[in-house]
């Protein structure tokens, strides 16, 4: 090789170093902004912090001299997706996404520069991969605790629209639950209505279905008595997604935290016939899972907004409806006014005798 040629396929990988160094901090100085400004958390913000200055400190003099922005073919090429992140997860994801692409061609190029430079991106990708995980999961923890009402589906002509006039309402949280459909039409309507909550800000849960949970990558699957074990279904979904269990007492309750999960359902608090022939757990099962739930856990079965602050007054903060949304004339209005409810009384000034009337 002459020279020249040399000198030339030198330059090109100290730019490749120089572009990836910068292009690796900027994903992490973006997620960090969210770790520290959206969810507050001190760890995984240090976390990200100090992958950068690592990074920094491999930036040397010699690889910042190489770069070369004008003759740099690359800096116009954007992808048309990076002028349409829709919501905060596409958002965390592709710059987590680009932070591991950039360390992986750090990694490659590094072993032609500095090979301890090469050894330490790839242990620096693979913190990424940790904090990935861990941040996925604290989102969808986050998401869930500030969610307080849950809106399970039920088959319908309108399914779409009702979900999206539920999400313009300010819904943050809904359940797939299709138990007659087959398995395409489920995959469909699932994959849809995933995008749609995403869309939106919200959590996407499936009903029964663990499979079908991963493959439409689902926030997480919510099981019943008969349904699968928590922990295969924990094995399958890993800790990044959320498990919900129904309960219809204190054992099952019990038995659903020691197991982990996420977040229980409880219920149903009145008889129902969207689970027609199941009896009611009643109201003191309600009171009994407020004083000894430890986890997230949504009263359901039979609420509507005539007895939701029944429910409210023996201590649901949180619950689920099916038909107080699926069949309303007005979901966008029906959701606002189950919020108003839930909000009124988690600033714990919930006052009896307002009018419903209007819903
Ligand atoms: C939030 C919530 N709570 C309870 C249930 C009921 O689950 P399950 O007992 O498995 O009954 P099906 O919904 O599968 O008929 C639920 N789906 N969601
Ligand atoms: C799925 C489920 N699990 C317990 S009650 C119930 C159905 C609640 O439906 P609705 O809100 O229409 O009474
Ligand atoms: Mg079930």
């Amino acid at each position: 090789m002459s020279d020249t040629n040399s000198w030339s396929s030198k330059n090109a990988v100290y730019r490749i170093l120089d572009a990836n160094l910068d292009r690796a901090r900027e994903g992490l100085r973006i997620i960090e902004e969210w770790c520290r400004f959206g969810l507050n958390t001190s760890q995984m913000t240090l976390e990200c912090k100090q992958m950068r200055q690592e990074l920094a400190a491999w930036h040397s003099w010699e690889l910042r001299q190489a770069r070369d922005t004008p003759g740099d073919t690359g800096t116009e090429l954007s992808h048309p997706q990076e002028e349409e992140r829709t919501d905060i997860e596409s958002l965390l994801q592709a710059n987590l996404c680009r932070t591991e692409e950039a360390l992986r061609v750090l990694e490659e190029y590094s072993k032609l520069y500095n090979p301890k430079m090469g050894m330490a991106c790839k242990q620096l990708r693979y913190r990424v991969y940790t904090l990935e995980s861990h941040l996925l999961a604290y989102q969808r923890h986050k998401q869930l605790q500030g969610a307080l009402l849950y809106l399970v589906t039920s088959p319908s002509e309108h399914l779409f629209e009702v979900v999206e006039a539920a999400l313009q309402g300010g819904l943050s949280l809904v359940q797939y639950r299709d138990k007659g459909a087959d398995d395409a039409t489920r995959f469909d309507r699932a994959q849809k209505l995933c995008q749609l909550c995403h869309h939106y800000g919200a959590l996407f849960i499936v009903n029964d279905r663990v499979d079908l949970a991963i493959a439409v990558d689902a926030d997480g699957v919510h099981l019943g008595q008969q349904d699968v074990p928590i922990a295969f279904a924990r094995d399958a979904l890993g800790s990044q997604r959320l498990i919900g269990r129904s309960t219809t007492n204190r054992d099952e309750m019990e038995r659903a935290i020691a197991e982990g999960a996420d977040y229980i359902g409880v219920g149903p608090v009145y008889e129902t016939p969207t689970k027609a022939g199941k009896p009611a757990a009643g109201l003191d099962y309600v009171r009994q899972a407020a004083t000894r739930a430890s986890i997230p856990w949504f009263a359901i079965g039979g609420i509507d907004p005539q007895n939701v602050r029944d429910v409210l007054a023996v201590g649901a903060e949180r619950i689920a409806v099916v038909r107080g949304i699926m069949e309303a004339e007005q979901p966008t209005l029906v959701t606002q006014y189950f919020l108003s409810q839930l909000s009124k009384k988690q600033q714990g000034s919930h006052l009896p005798g307002s009018s419903v009337s209007h819903v």
